[in-house]
C-alpha cells in the first residue's frame, strides 16, 4: 500500500502476548465501507494513538476492538477471543473504555467515589449498600493516580470537564483490564485541563504493568509523550502504521488528513499546521 510504513503481518491465530489481531478485516454498512482490509496488531506492551480525519473509521475501529460489533469480512481476534464467534458478554469485562458519552449517562449526583466503584458490576448508578472494602480501596487509589483522590465524594456533576474525563479513566482502569481504549480523551478540554490529562496519560503510558492502549485522536498535538505506536486512517483504509517515530511524517499525516502539512517534533510532543 503506497504510503504505508508497515505491511502487517499478522499471525492467525495470534500468539497469548497479541492483544489485537484484524487480518483483513471489513466492516460494511448500508453498502459503504466504514473499514476497508484493514490488517493490524497490537501487542501487550504497546501504547498506540489512531489519527484521522472526522469520519476515517476511528470509532467503528474502537467499536471492533472493544467487542461491540464484529466484522463483515476478514478475521479479528481481541484478547485472543474472535469476534462472532465468542461471548462478548465476558471479552468486554477484559476491555476497559472512556467515551464521550458515557459522561452523560452518569446522573449528575452520582459520587464520584461509586463512579469507579461501580465499575466492577459494569453498572451505572450505585445500586448496593456498601461495597467490598478492598474495590473501594483500588477506586481510592486508582483516583489518586490520577490526581482526583480529594474529589472522591463529590458529585460528579459538579466536577470539570477535566475532572470528570480522569474519573471516567479511573473507571475504566477498575476492573484491571487488559486493553484499554480511549476514545478523544482531550477532547473539549481547555489548555491546562488538556496538559493535565496528557500527564496521567503519560504516567499510564510508561507504567509496565498498565493494559496495553489504544487512544483515538484528531490532534498531534494531543499524543501523550510515552505512546509508542501510530496507525494512520484514512476513509476505513490504513495510510501508515508502526513505530510513532517512524510514523509521524509530513508525508503521511497530509496523505491522511488530504491537505499539505508540516509536522514538528519539539521534544516529545508532535505539532502540525498546514505547510
Ligand atoms: N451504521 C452506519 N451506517 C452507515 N454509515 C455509517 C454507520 N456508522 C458509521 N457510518 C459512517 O462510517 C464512517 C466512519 O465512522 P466513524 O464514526 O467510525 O468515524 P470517525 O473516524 O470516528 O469519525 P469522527 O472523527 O467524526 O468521530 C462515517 O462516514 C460514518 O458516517
Amino acid at each position: 500500500m503506497d504510503g504505508r510504513v508497515l505491511e502487517a503481518a499478522v499471525p492467525i491465530p495470534p500468539d497469548e502476548d497479541t492483544v489485537i489481531a484484524f487480518d483483513r478485516v471489513n466492516v460494511v454498512r448500508g453498502g459503504n465501507f466504514l473499514i476497508r482490509d484493514l490488517s493490524w496488531q497490537v501487542e501487550l506492551d504497546e501504547r498506540w494513538v489512531v489519527l484521522g480525519p472526522n469520519g476515517a473509521g476511528k470509532t467503528t475501529l474502537l467499536n471492533l476492538a472493544s467487542a461491540r460489533m464484529h466484522p463483515t469480512r476478514g478475521t479479528a481476534y481481541v484478547l485472543g477471543e474472535k469476534l462472532g464467534r465468542t461471548d462478548v458478554t465476558e471479552l468486554r469485562t477484559r476491555v476497559g473504555i472512556t467515551t464521550g458519552r458515557f459522561a452523560d449517562q452518569v446522573p449528575p449526583s452520582e459520587k464520584v467515589l461509586d463512579v469507579v466503584v461501580t465499575a466492577a458490576w459494569s453498572v451505572v448508578g450505585r445500586w448496593r449498600e456498601s461495597y467490598d472494602p478492598q474495590d473501594e480501596a483500588r477506586a481510592r487509589e486508582l483516583l489518586d493516580q490520577l490526581g482526583i483522590a480529594g474529589f472522591a465524594d463529590r458529585e460528579f456533576g459538579t466536577l470539570s470537564e477535566g475532572e470528570r474525563k480522569r474519573t471516567q479513566i479511573a473507571r475504566a482502569l477498575m476492573t484491571d483490564p487488559e486493553l484499554m481504549l480511549l476514545d478523544e480523551p482531550t477532547a473539549g478540554l481547555d489548555l491546562g485541563g488538556r496538559e493535565v490529562l496528557i500527564g496521567h496519560l503519560t504516567e499510564l503510558a510508561l507504567d509496565p504493568d498498565a493494559p496495553a492502549m489504544v487512544l483515538v485522536t484528531h490532534h498531534v498535538e494531543e499524543i501523550p509523550p510515552g505512546f509508542t505506536h501510530a496507525l494512520l486512517l484514512r476513509e476505513g483504509t490504513v495510510v501508515a502504521a508502526g513505530l510513532l517515530g517512524e510514523v509521524m511524517t509530513a508525508e503521511n499525516l497530509t496523505k491522511t488528513f488530504g491537505l499539505p502539512l508540516i509536522v514538528d517534533r519539539v521534544g516529545d510532543r508532535y505539532t502540525a499546521r498546514a505547510g
